[in-house]
């Protein structure tokens, strides 16, 4: 799965780069997605972002998230993110764990957690 983002001034960390929080934010929710494919219910419990080159803000980058493996309830993750002059400036890791429905249930409205089962959340 993949998306392209260009981080612009409301992720801006150093003047005129992107601040790594908002990097990780985008690995984590592609990660999200990933799980749509894969057709499993996880949550996030290990991020680990190797961030290798500044980005600039306004500079589209594709980010790449595939699960790498599974075992048992774990799901790795990994995601790559590369701008269009194919300079690969972060790439992540992430482990996910399978939960049941009931994990989300004593904190979300029953309707908007049986909504985000049946299809991924839009993004603006
Ligand atoms: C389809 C729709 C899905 C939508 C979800 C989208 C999610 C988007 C991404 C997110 O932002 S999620 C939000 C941020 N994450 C959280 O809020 C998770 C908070 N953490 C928890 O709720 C619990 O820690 C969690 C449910 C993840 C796990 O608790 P458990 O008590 O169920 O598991 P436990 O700690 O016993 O670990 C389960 C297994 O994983 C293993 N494990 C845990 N941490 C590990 C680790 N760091 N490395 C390797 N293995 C690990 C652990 O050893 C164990 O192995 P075994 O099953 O073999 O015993």
């Amino acid at each position: 799965m993949a998306t392209d983002v260009a981080f612009d001034a409301r992720h801006r960390g150093a003047p005129g780069l992107a601040h790594g929080g908002a990097i990780s934010a985008a690995c984590d929710d592609l990660f999200g997605f990933v799980l749509y494919l894969v057709q499993e219910i996880a949550v996030t419990r290990t991020l680990t972002v190797n961030y290798l080159a500044p980005v600039p803000l306004g500079q589209p980058h594709r980010i790449t998230a595939r699960l790498q493996r599974r075992q048992g309830r774990r799901l790795h993750l990994e995601a790559t993110g590369t701008g269009h002059d194919d300079v690969t400036r972060f790439t992540a890791e992430a482990l996910f764990l399978v939960v049941d429905r009931e994990h989300f249930t004593p904190h979300g409205a029953d309707a908007d957690v049986l909504a985000m089962f049946n299809r991924p959340p839009e993004h603006r």
